[in-house]
Order: C-alpha cells, then sequence, then structure tokens
C-alpha cells in the first residue's frame, strides 16, 4: 500500500474550516484537547491489556511527551497508549461522529452574527481538529497496539487527508503540528516556547493522572553513540494525582472544572461540583458535576449517560449506566470504588448489590445537593431546573424512593407569577380557605393553557393553577397523586364544583347554588338530546361551573386518559382504546342560551343537530385540538356565519 488520499466527510471540512479561520479567541485550548485525547489512549490500553494479558504491548511506562522543535516550528504530542489501526484512523479522524458537534455545526451555520456565534462556538469541544487552530499542517503517526504495522496520516486541512502505513511506528500515537507563525496580538501565542507549554498544561491539564513529560529541546535528537553530552532528563509538567484522590482544601475550582470539561465533553464550567467519600465495607470516592446546559440528546434514546468506573484509581469504563438512575443521566464524574474486580462488567455492575447501594447514595447526595443550592442560590437552581426539571420530573414516575425529595426540589410554572415557577411548599401556602386540591393543567404552551376554557372560573376565583407544559407531566402528576395530603387535581378533569367547600351561609353563595340547580332541571331536555347527537365522541353533555366566558369546553372523566396521554402510549406502541370524553356547556353564554330556546321552540330539531356539532368542535378547537372532521366543521361554520350577514 503507497500514499492514498482521500476526502473528508462534509461536516468535518466545515469544522476544520472554522478552524483554520481560528473562531475561537483562546487558542492555548488545542494542546488541552491533545493531552485529552492521549490520556484516554492510555486508559484504553491499561485496560485492554489487563483483560487480555497475552496483547503484545508494553505498559510499563505508560505517558504523554510534548517535544518543539524551534528551529522547525513543530510541537509533538506522543503518547504510547492503544493507538488507531489504518481503518481506524480514516473513521475517527475523517469522520464526525459526535451528534453534538453536528448539531453545533447547524447552529453556527444558523447564527446571524458574528456575536451569536461566537457565543455557540464556546460550548463545543473540537477535539483533534483544533489543532488547526494553530498548525497549517498536522501529521499524526499511529500503530495501534498489538499490530506490527503503524500509519501515518497528514493533513493541511484543506478538503482532504492522506494515510500511508509506515513500518516502523513506536506503540501510540503521535500528533505534530506544524505551527504557524506566532501572532500574539491575535492570541497565537508561540507554542515552541518550554514556558508557554508549561503554564498551558498545568492550567488545563493538571489533573491528567498520567505523566505529562516534556523532552528538553535537543534532548530527542540524540543519536545515542555517546558523544554528545548527556541530554538534560525530561520535565513532568503535571502533578499526575488523581483529583477525587487529593485532600478536599488543597484542589482548586478551576481543577475541578478542568476535569469536568475531559471527561463531559464540555467547554463550558460545571453549575456544579459534588464530592463524596464512603468508608467501611465498600470504600469508593465520587466526584460528580451537574452541568450548566442540558445537552442536545437528552432526550433521544441513544444518549450516553452514566459516569466514569474506576478501581483503584484504574479507569474501568466511560458511561457507566449502573451507578446513577435514567432520570439523572445528565451528571457527568467518575466513581473510583476499591473493591470491584478490574474485569467487571456492565452486566454484572447491573446486578451488583454494592453497586446498587451506591446508586441509591449517589442518587440522594444529588438530589440533596440540589436542595442545597434551592436554599442559597436560587439563580443557581433556576437555571438548574430550566435545563433538567423535565428530566428529574421522570423520577417522579419510576423513583418512588425519592419522589418526596423529587417534589421537594420540583418547581412548576404558575398563575401565580408570569415568569417566576412556584414550588409546590409555596403552592399550598397560597391556598384559599375551603381550597382542598391542588390545580394544574397540562398542555402545548404556557400561552395556551392560560387561554383554555377550562381556566375561567380559577382566574375569576383567584384560584392558583400551576400550568405543566413538559411532556412527561401528565405521567407524573398520575403516578403521585397527592403532595402532602393535597390532591393533585387537573382543572380539565372530572366534575369541578369551586363551591362545594362553602357552607353555603353566604347569601350571594346560596343564591349561585339555587340557581344551577334550577338550570340544571331546565336544561335537562337539551343535555339529554345533545348527548344522543355527540354520542359517538362524548359520553356526556353537561353543564359547566368551570366557565365564565367560553360556551363550551371538553373536559376528561377523572379517571380516563386524557388525549395527549392516549397519543403517547400510541407512540410507544401500545393499543389503549379512545376514551370518549364530557363536553360542559355554559348556561349563562348567549350561544348556549340561544340553543335551549331554540330546542323548546322548535319541534325539528334536525337544523339543530348542526348546532351542536358546531358547539363540540369549538370545544375542541379551545383546547387545541382539531375538529374530527375540519372541513365539515368549516361548512357548518360557513353556512351559519352566512346566515347571520
Ligand atoms: N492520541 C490518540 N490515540 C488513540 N486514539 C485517538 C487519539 N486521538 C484521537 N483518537 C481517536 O479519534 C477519535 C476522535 O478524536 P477527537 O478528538 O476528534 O474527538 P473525541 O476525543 O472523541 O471528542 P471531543 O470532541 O470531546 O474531543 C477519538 O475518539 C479517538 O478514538
Amino acid at each position: 500500500m503507497s500514499t492514498a488520499t482521500f476526502e473528508f466527510q462534509v461536516e468535518a471540512r466545515q469544522l476544520l474550516q472554522l478552524m483554520i479561520h481560528s473562531v475561537y479567541s483562546n487558542k492555548d485550548v488545542f494542546l488541552r484537547e491533545l493531552v485529552s485525547n492521549a490520556s484516554d489512549a492510555l486508559d484504553k490500553l491499561r485496560l485492554e491489556k489487563l483483560r487480555d494479558d497475552a496483547l503484545d504491548a508494553d505498559v510499563s511506562d505508560l505517558h504523554i511527551e510534548i517535544d518543539v522543535d524551534k528551529d522547525a516550528r513543530t510541537l509533538t504530542v506522543r503518547d504510547n497508549g492503544i493507538g488507531m489501526s489504518y481503518d481506524e484512523v480514516g473513521q475517527l479522524i475523517g469522520t464526525i461522529a459526535n451528534s453534538g458537534t453536528a448539531t453545533f455545526l447547524k447552529e453556527l451555520q444558523e447564527a446571524k452574527d458574528a456575536a451569536g456565534a461566537e457565543g455557540l462556538i464556546g460550548q463545543f469541544g473540537v477535539g483533534f481538529y483544533a489543532g488547526f487552530m494553530v498548525a497549517d499542517e498536522v501529521t499524526l503517526v499511529t500503530r495501534r497496539a498489538g499490530e506490527s504495522r503503524g500509519t501515518r496520516w497528514t493533513s493541511r486541512g484543506e478538503g482532504t487527508y492522506t494515510l500511508e502505513p509506515v513500518d516502523d511506528a513506536p506503540q501510540g500515537t503521535s500528533v505534530t503540528l506544524h505551527l504557524k507563525p506566532a501572532d500574539p496580538a491575535n492570541q497565537l501565542h508561540d507554542y515552541t516556547s518550554p514556558w508557554k507549554i508549561r503554564e498551558i498544561i498545568k492550567r488545563y491539564s493538571d489533573f491528567i493522572t498520567w505523566p505529562i513529560r516534556m523532552v528538553p529541546e535537543g534532548a530527542a535528537a540524540a543519536d545515542g553513540t555517546g558523544d554528545e553530552e548527556v541530554p538534560p532528563a525530561p520535565e513532568t509538567l503535571n502533578s499526575t494525582k488523581a483529583l477525587w484522590a487529593r485532600p478536599r482544601d488543597e484542589v482548586s475550582e478551576d481543577e475541578y472544572h478542568e476535569l469536568y470539561k475531559h471527561i463531559g465533553h464540555d467547554w463550558r464550567d460545571p453549575l456544579e461540583t459534588i464530592r463524596l467519600q464512603a468508608e467501611g465495607t465498600f470504600e469508593y470516592q465520587a466526584l460528580l458535576f451537574l452541568p450548566a446546559h442540558a445537552p442536545h440528546d437528552l432526550f433521544t434514546r441513544d444518549v450516553k449517560r452514566g459516569v466514569q468506573l474506576y478501581v483503584k484509581r484504574v479507569f474501568i469504563m466511560d458511561d457507566c449506566e449502573a451507578l446513577l438512575p435514567p432520570y439523572l443521566r445528565f451528571v457527568k464524574g467518575v466513581v473510583d470504588a476499591a473493591d470491584l474486580s478490574l474485569n467487571v462488567s456492565r452486566e454484572i455492575l447491573q446486578q451488583d448489590r454494592h453497586i446498587e447501594m451506591m446508586r441509591r447514595r449517589l442518587t440522594k447526595k444529588v438530589l440533596s445537593t440540589v436542595k442545597d443550592m434551592m436554599a442559597k442560590d436560587q439563580d443557581r437552581y433556576a437555571t438548574f431546573w430550566r435545563e433538567f426539571g423535565a428530566v428529574l420530573k421522570e423520577g417522579l414516575v419510576t423513583d418512588t424512593e425519592n419522589s418526596d425529595a423529587l417534589l421537594a426540589i420540583a418547581s412548576f410554572a404558575s398563575t401565580h407569577h408570569d415568569t417566576e415557577p412556584t414550588t409546590l411548599k409555596q403552592y399550598v401556602e397560597r391556598m384559599k380557605d375551603g381550597q382542598e386540591d391542588i390545580y394544574y393543567l397540562t398542555g402545548e404552551s404556557r400561552q395556551s393553557i392560560e387561554n383554555s376554557p377550562h381556566m375561567e372560573a380559577f382566574r375569576d376565583r383567584g384560584i392558583e393553577v400551576l400550568l405543566l407544559t413538559d411532556a412527561v407531566d401528565e405521567v407524573w402528576v398520575d403516578a403521585v397523586g397527592e403532595y402532602e395530603g393535597k390532591k393533585l387535581r387537573s382543572v380539565a378533569k372530572g366534575r369541578i364544583d369551586l363551591d362545594a367547600g362553602d357552607d353555603g351561609t353566604d347569601d350571594a353563595e346560596k343564591e349561585k347554588k339555587e340557581k344551577r340547580e334550577k338550570q340544571t332541571e331546565e336544561f335537562a331536555g337539551l343535555l339529554g338530546w345533545m348527548t344522543e347527537q355527540l354520542d359517538e365522541d362524548i359520553k356526556e353533555v353537561r353543564l359547566s361551573s368551570r366557565l365564565t366566558a367560553s360556551p363550551a369546553c371538553i373536559v376528561s372523566d377523572a379517571n380516563d386518559l386524557t388525549p395527549a396521554l392516549e397519543n403517547m402510549y400510541r407512540a410507544m406502541g401500545q393499543e389503549v382504546p379512545r376514551a370518549k370524553r364530557i363536553l360542559e356547556l355554559n348556561p349563562d353564554h348567549q350561544l348556549v342560551k340561544g340553543l335551549h330556546q331554540a330546542y323548546r321552540e322548535r319541534e325539528d330539531h334536525t337544523e339543530l343537530a348542526g348546532t351542536a356539532e358546531l358547539l363540540h368542535g369549538l370545544a375542541v378547537l379551545a383546547e387545541g385540538g382539531r375538529p374530527k372532521d375540519p372541513a365539515r366543521f368549516v361548512k357548518l361554520m360557513a353556512d351559519r356565519l352566512e346566515r347571520a350577514l
């Protein structure tokens, strides 16, 4: 095989263009990215060797080496880790597998101004390609541990790269950057300066547990004949101690943040750092992070979740999902357990009693951290809940053990305030005399819920309603049922009688009650007839005490599934019968009054059947639904409008 030229995948080319045109103002971070990859490669090799002793690889001195050449203006980052095969180089380096990066590129293209673009760029890591911010040519030589032949990859970052087999490549990977001329005014420093390298490593990569050595200039060129002076020993630039193994007060916040960026693949600081140390029969240390932003794929099926698992400082696996429940899938971090086998598999972890105990403890710790945050730093809590509230609510459905803790840290939009959410505790404190239940309404958006006819009587009486817009809301309210003995009740379900709590001594209330009883009697004929007419879709037509301005609304029976839930079950492939719903009429509305009068006066009700159907269609529209037969609905409507002209 000789040198072959390949084209970069489209997204990769776009990303490279961004790098070449140096969109990041802080170019120093390229080194962090290369060191981060090298460190991962060393972790992987150590693990592979542990699992397969026969692997032909040298693991006696795993390390990262940085080597600069001022004259040639090159900088090389070398590791003796796992390396890549010829095919892997093409797949891993020529394409972009990270879906977050693809989303990032799309958003970047859509960002209208430069300031928007700059803001976006700071959010995404670009890994290996970051080298092109400071170099106009990059060469990577790699040999996979256990294989005999290596591969050289070269590119100038334009449309193509070349691949070529090499016979004498050492195990691992070396990335050589052919540096652009230094341009300090544009943050492009002289990266052949040992001083600069030391500074960058100290700042961004000190927590890396593998030694990062710098070879003094010229030392690497020694030919071993013994004629030249003994070269100075390489200098180790980092402290090589795992952060979670160092005393708490010795680790700065910045150091924690850099570790988070390394393992969280995030370029931004985390919102919160959590440390936990468990002593006793099953010892472990955990260092967890709550990110400041939800990732793009948080609600997709293939989202990676879980923290990194180490056993006595040895990296065992990424994305260890057994250590946290699915509703904490956004938590990043490291768990280092003392008493697990190095060969532990995902399957074993799922069943392990100790792991189960760890998961429970870690879960409680995360939830209590959020609770503290809520008490001490409202703004931070608000950011957290905005980003992750919808995921945490899944826990209300799946984790009954922690539902009280979850309810205590949950907050919801409410009619009490336009923008400030409320906790359930605050809601209960504001409940009116005689109000027994906590009211909520679910829907697509705050606006559509607030405009829903179901809200009318609540608004008129100043009764607070929680406005729930997340897909999971319908499910958890059912699963949880109540908070501190107060039922959670949908204002769109069952009978609502807001006067029920009144003792009837108030004259006005008494009058109201009598009026309603009288109306129910008067309307009985119309209601019965309409129930028959709409029988296909509606199980009952009745008078409403919810409505004050709208003519009609649709409600679900207290124990029936709502349409949104029905749809959700169907989307999950479960067949559920469509529950018939209830149509409620406002007896004080002119349209309803007119219909009632016409019903009583006319012998023949054929014509009125269309009006009954229209009223039903209007109620469906008002809750954001779609009339069953929109064309028929429009025709009925047009007929009547025409007559009214
Ligand atoms: N030094 C290395 N040794 C072995 N494999 C490497 C090395 N550098 C990169 N790779 C491989 O190439 C892949 C792509 O690297 P790249 O830096 O572009 O992205 P990443 O590290 O996966 O993600 P991120 O965007 O967070 O950096 C890596 O996942 C790894 O498999």
